[in-house]
Order: C-alpha cells, then structure tokens, then sequence
C-alpha cells in the first residue's frame, strides 16, 4: 500500500490501462471486464481489476497531468510489479489532417515538463513507445477500420495556453500531431524502470480547425479506442 494507492500485493494485472478521468475508470471496468473488482479508490482516483476475452488486465485513473500520472505510474511498476501501461485518453488536435474522433498513437512524446527535461541536463531526451505495443495497436485499429495516426504527441502542462496557438510554437509546422498532458512521463518512467508503454488518444477537438466531437460521438470513439487497447494489453 501506499499513500495513494491502497491496493495489495497482487491486486493489479500485468497489464493497466491508464485514463486520466476517475469515472473513464469505473466505465471501462463496468462496460468491458467480467469480474470487474475495485482495487483502489484513495482521493477516487478508482483502480479495478477484472478480465477481458479471459485474461488478466486492470485500469488505473492517472489523474491530469503529468505529476499526477508519474506518481501512479511509478507506484503501479515498482510497488505493483506492472509490466505494461497503456494510456487511453483524449487530446487535441494540432494538424488538420487529423479528424475529431481519429485515434493517435503517440510514437514519441514532445513536452515542455520540467519532469522530463529536469533529469537529461544538457541532453533532450526522446521519449518514445514501445514498438511493439505500437504495432499492435496500429494493426489492431487497421483491423476495425478505424482511422488513426501514429506520429509525434506533445505532452504539455499547460491546458490553458496564456499565449494561444503561439505557446505551441514550432512543433506543429514539426509534425507534432496532438496535444494531451501525461504521454512524456509515461514514456520517460517506462524507459527508466524497462517496462513498455504506449499512449493512445482519441482527438476530441482540433486546435487548428475548431472542430469538436459530440457527446454521442466522444462515447462510441472512446469505445473503439478501449477496445484495440484492452486487445493490445492481453494479446501484446
Ligand atoms: O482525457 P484524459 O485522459 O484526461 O486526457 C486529456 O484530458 C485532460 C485535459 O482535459 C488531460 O488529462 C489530457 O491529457
Ligand atoms: O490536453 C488536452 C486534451 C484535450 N484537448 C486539448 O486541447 N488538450
């Protein structure tokens, strides 16, 4: 047990899925496990453990952000022995080509978080996906016919950005896709502890177009996306 997570030994599958949103949680055990059991609710940051096509898998709210992500995540593999992470959220959009709805695979991470960039001093570290995950997920997404993107995301700390589309500078004349605020520390704590993680996201609104999902869209995409990523957490 910890101070945020008071789940025992044992209670968390090999494989987590990680939204950001406590009741994305609770909906995706609900909805998608059988035998779905409640492993943690400190702060309602909900946990659950259950299985899916009969295997072993769990989800863990992470919170917003990426402080708030690490602390999950770096309890999830080192007092809970987790093996593979798989992010499931929402981001924005910072390329047209880029839908409302439209899956993103966050090959790598780009973030303006002291967290990442605090700990490579005079280096800029990559943080990247792990291949394998990624692939899957890609074939996976291919296989339901959904339309997805496997491409740069940028992690920021800043929903509110003081400066508007200026604050993103360069990056999206770069290729950087999306926009969501946990993948770089995920990744970043994936590498260091030899875990693998992936980060996939729904686009929810384009920063560029100004087109935004509806609330029937934003449920049945959310679906599609939890589905390829529950497959890639027990099929790898
Ligand atoms: O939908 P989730 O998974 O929370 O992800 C996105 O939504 C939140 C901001 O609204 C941030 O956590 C961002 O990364
Ligand atoms: O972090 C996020 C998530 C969704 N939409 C955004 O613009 N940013």
């Amino acid at each position: 047990m910890t101070p945020h997570n008071h789940a025992k030994a044992g209670d968390y599958a090999e494989a987590v899925l990680l939204p950001g949103d406590p009741l994305r949680a609770k909906w995706i055990a609900e909805t998608f496990f059988d035998d779905a059991k409640l492993v943690n609710s400190v702060r309602n940051c909900l946990g659950y453990t259950g299985t899916w096509k009969g295997k072993s898998v769990s989800v863990q709210a992470s919170g917003m952000g990426q402080p708030s992500l690490a602390i999950y995540v770096h309890e999830l593999i080192n007092v809970y022995g987790v093996k593979t992470l798989i992010r499931v959220g929402t981001c924005g959009g910072l390329n047209a080509k880029v839908k409302v709805r439209d899956l993103i695979l966050a090959q790598g991470a780009s973030t303006d978080s002291s967290i990442v960039k605090g700990r490579f001093g005079a280096f800029n570290f990559a943080p990247i996906a792990d291949f394998e995950l990624l692939r899957s997920a890609a074939s996976k997404a291919e296989e339901k016919g959904m339309r997805y993107h496997a491409g740069n995301m940028l992690s920021s700390d800043i929903f509110y950005h003081a400066d508007g589309m200026a604050g993103y500078d360069k990056l999206p004349e770069h290729g950087v896709l999306g926009v969501e605020m946990e993948a770089a520390a995920l990744y970043t704590l994936a590498a260091r502890f030899g875990v693998k993680a992936l980060t996939i996201c729904t686009m929810t609104d384009c920063l560029i177009t100004k087109e935004e999902i509806d609330a029937e869209q934003r449920q049945t995409s959310l679906r599609d996306m939890v589905e390829v990523a529950l497959d890639v957490a027990v099929e790898g």
